[in-house]
């Protein structure tokens, strides 16, 4: 984050002075934002930079105990430098939140520098090697050009030249999300492989006496459990490549001075982040636990991958937070719409009349139809989306503000959102497959995974198109049965499908995931090098177990 924040906040002289440094490794930066006492409320953080004009430099402190820099990964230990965001004051006056670069350590023997105070936060529930940490400032001065000034400026007799935006000093949290979301993509693609190819590998149970033991990925349930998921992670693969696409146009277009769609963009990237990061942390869970007893073994690698991954859901932005930034704007979106503007692409649906299309109940829907189950999804994130809308509308009508309404109907505006995402995805993933140059035989598997991922989609939040009178009660039921339909014929190229993301044993980091399937030998092979199992007879026999037994033994 470091380095994206330089590539994107500095002015051009800043950056011939700074970025060589990060790309030879002559300096380690981190990106310190987070405080003790704030993480989402950005306007609230309380560090300060004031601007000395007779020195020509900020002075940057940690004035209360709440303001110290908490979380930045490698700000403990690692780190040399920091972009720290911080309230600027110049000639008495605060103008918010900016980006400072910030020397902690001395590039000669790395001990922090005067007014700097580091360490790391202590261990945490995953990132053990990582060594996020803590920052107070005391009176520690940095040049007037160690403010990224690409977007607003202070010039040496302290005078404020404000952005064009105030946001742009956010667009690193931008770029990150949408990295999040193929993080989301990469996670999930890990996991399917570890559990599909354990579950190929694994036989357990006796259906009839003096059968074999089937393989437990030929159970209905356990192909329940895991083809969704498998579908969710190429749905995501998809996803990354059209957001990051997006991303990539709205920057260019912010670099040319046209700020038209960093609101369709914000929106956006926080609901795919918030969406995917949601549904991959639930899904390593399922399968984990679809791998029995070794999927909780440290050998199976799903212990060190949910670690690592659960916090996605709270860094970057914390997901219901994001949830309700892309609910904001949708809401902002309905009025635009019916004050009769042009709404951008991501949104436009909702400036279409869909109430009328489908009623629930009619007869004779092709109700395996790609298209016409993506025009569902439209109807219920369109539906939502309006419903929270005119709860913000009634709460305004009955007195509140904005923000009060807005705040009164955010377990609506948070439901509206996920419904806009999970639309925004099935419609991405199935309309890529449209796009993707395969052998027949190949867009027939892809098929497969996008109908399993849109029938279950449904089957999963299917009070949502029944309470809408999208669907009526025996359509649900019907697609519910779709999807178990689908899973006997992914089921013959499972293997394969995960096989396909290449992950090599090295990555994957599993035993149960190997790509051999020689598990057996090699679980024990693990074991033999626990710790425990240097000595046969441990330590602590001598000094607890042992006197114990033989205190009790000369009982009897
Ligand atoms: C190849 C890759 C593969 C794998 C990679 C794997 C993983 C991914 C990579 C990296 C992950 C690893 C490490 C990450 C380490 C973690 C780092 C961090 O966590 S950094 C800190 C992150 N912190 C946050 O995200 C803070 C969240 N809070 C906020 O963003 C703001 O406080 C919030 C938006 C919540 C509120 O803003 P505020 O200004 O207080 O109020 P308001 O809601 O009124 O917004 C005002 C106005 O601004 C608009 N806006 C807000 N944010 C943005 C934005 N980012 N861009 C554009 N516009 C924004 C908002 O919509 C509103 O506009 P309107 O007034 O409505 O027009
Ligand atoms: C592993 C890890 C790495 C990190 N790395 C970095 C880093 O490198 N740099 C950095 O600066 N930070 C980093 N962070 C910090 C991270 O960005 C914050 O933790 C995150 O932004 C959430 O803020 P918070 O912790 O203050 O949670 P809070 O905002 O206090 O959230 C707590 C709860 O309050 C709710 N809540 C908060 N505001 C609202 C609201 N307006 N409406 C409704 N509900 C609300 C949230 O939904 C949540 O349920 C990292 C965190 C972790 C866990």
């Amino acid at each position: 984050m470091f380095i994206p924040t330089l590539e994107r906040q500095c002015t051009s002289e800043q950056r011939e002075k700074f970025l060589p440094l990060c790309y030879d490794y002559r300096i380690i930066g981190t990106y310190a934002q987070t405080e003790l006492g704030h993480g989402t409320f950005l306007r609230g953080l309380e560090t300060t930079a004031h601007y000395d004009p007779n020195t020509q430099e900020f002075i940057l402190n940690s004035p209360t105990i709440s303001s110290i820099k908490w979380w930045p990964g490698a700000l403990g230990k690692t780190s040399t430098h920091a972009v720290v965001l911080a309230q600027l004051y110049t000639l008495g006056k605060c103008h918010g939140i900016h980006p400072f670069v910030v020397q902690l350590r001395s590039l000669d023997d790395h001990k922090p520098l005067r007014g700097i105070t580091v360490g790391d936060i202590g261990p945490k529930m995953g990132f053990g090697p990582n060594d996020n940490g803590y920052l107070k400032l005391h009176k520690h001065r940095i040049p007037r050009t160690n403010m990224l000034m690409k977007y607003s400026q202070v010039s040496p007799d302290g005078t404020y030249t404000k952005p064009p935006r105030s946001t742009l000093t956010y667009g690193t949290m931008t770029f990150v999300r949408v990295l999040i979301v193929h993080g989301s993509a990469i996670a999930l693609a890990k996991a399917s492989t570890i559990a599909i190819r354990y579950s190929a590998v694994r036989r357990q149970s006796e259906l009839r006496p003096g059968e074999p033991e089937p393989q437990i990925l030929s159970y209905p349930t356990q192909q329940h459990k895991l083809f969704p998921l498998l579908a969710t992670a190429y749905a995501f693969h998809f996803v990354q490549l059209a957001m990051m696409k997006i991303y990539t146009d709205v920057n260019d277009q912010i670099n040319n001075s046209n700020f038209s769609r960093i609101q369709e963009l914000h929106a956006l990237s926080s609901g795919l982040k918030a969406f995917t990061s949601w549904v991959t942390n639930a899904g390593l869970e399922v399968c984990r636990m679809s791998c029995g007893g070794h999927g909780y073994s440290q050998a199976s690698g799903f212990p060190r991958l949910y670690a690592d991954f659960t916090p996605s859901c709270t860094y970057e932005g914390e997901n219901t937070v994001l949830m309700l930034q892309s609910a904001r704007y949708l809401v902002k979106c309905v009025r635009d719409a019916r004050s009769g503007k042009t709404l951008p692409g991501t949104v436009s649906y909702l400036s279409e009349d869909v109430s009328a299309v489908h009623s629930g109940g009619s007869s004779g829907r092709d109700l395996s139809n790609l298209d016409f189950l993506i025009s569902l999804y439209k109807q219920r994130a369109s539906n939502q989306v309006h419903f929270a809308s005119d709860k913000v509308d009634r709460g305004i009508s009955a007195g509140m503000d904005l923000v009060g309404a807005l705040n009164s109907a955010s377990v609506h505006l948070v439901s509206a959102a996920k419904a806009h995402s999970h639309y925004f995805i099935a419609k991405t993933f199935v309309e890529s497959l449209k796009l993707l140059k395969a052998s027949s035989e190949l867009q027939n598997v892809l098929h497969q995974l996008a109908s399993v991922y849109v029938f279950e989609g449904i089957a999963q939040s299917s009070g949502d198109f029944i309470e809408d009178y999208i669907l009526s009660g025996s359509e649900a039921k019907t697609i519910r049965q779709l999807a178990v339909d689908l899973l006997p014929l992914i089921r013959v190229n499972a293997v394969s499908l995960v096989d396909a993301f290449s992950f090599r044993d090295e990555v994957l980091q599993s035993v149960l995931g190997r790509y051999d399937g020689n598990v057996y030998e090699n679980l024990f092979k693990w074991a033999q090098n626990s710790p425990l199992n240097k000595t046969d007879v441990h330590p602590s026999y001598h000094k607890y177990l042992g006197p114990l037994l033989k205190r009790n033994q000369s009982k009897l």
